[in-house]
């Protein structure tokens, strides 16, 4: 008998919208959007899944993709002179990948998938279009991940590599 398939994974933007609105979590990406404009914001996203322990983002890459995390979680390492430091769990209803997506520098952490995990993209391409078409909807994104990069930064134990 041959080996059943794997099925693949199934993706709904109700439920990253879901675990975003209900994310009470400090490390949350919060940006104020109405039912609208996440339809309007769901046609520039693509889903993802990753494989557990599979890289999502290489320290050093030249890349500024951002990514939202609709299921799983996320292990963020930073490597030193001295080694490998892990700086941060991210879990549902968070981003990453908005340190390279503002400073246009390399990528400061590692980021792989802990468990397995739902993911959503935005490449800066994407935003870019997204901010001609549909402006009010960028700015809500950019103010939403300008929050998170300024509560990481007043997160004392996580903030070494938050550019
Ligand atoms: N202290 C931290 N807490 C959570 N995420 C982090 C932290 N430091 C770095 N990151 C993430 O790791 C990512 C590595 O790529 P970026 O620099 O693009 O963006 C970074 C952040 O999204």
């Amino acid at each position: 008998m041959n080996a059943p398939l794997r099925s693949p994974v199934k993706f709904d933007i109700q439920a990253l919208i879901k675990v975003i609105k209900q994310s009470e979590s400090s490390d949350a990406f919060t940006p104020h959007l109405t039912p609208q404009q996440w339809d309007l914001l769901a046609g520039y996203l693509q889903p993802f899944a990753l494989t557990q322990g599979q890289k999502l983002i290489e320290q050093g890459a030249l890349d500024r993709t951002l990514y939202l995390v609709e299921a799983g979680t996320l292990s963020v390492h930073y490597e030193d002179d001295k080694g490998r430091v892990r700086l941060a769990m991210v879990e549902p209803g968070s981003a990453v990948g908005e340190g390279a997506f503002f400073s246009r520098l390399p990528r400061n952490a590692t980021v792989q998938a802990a468990t397995a995990a739902k993911i959503w993209c935005l490449t800066p391409i994407r935003f870019t279009e997204l901010t001609n078409r549909q402006p009010a909807v960028a700015l809500e994104v950019a103010m939403g991940l300008g929050s998170l990069v300024s509560r990481r930064l007043m997160n004392k134990p996580r903030r070494v590599a938050v550019t």
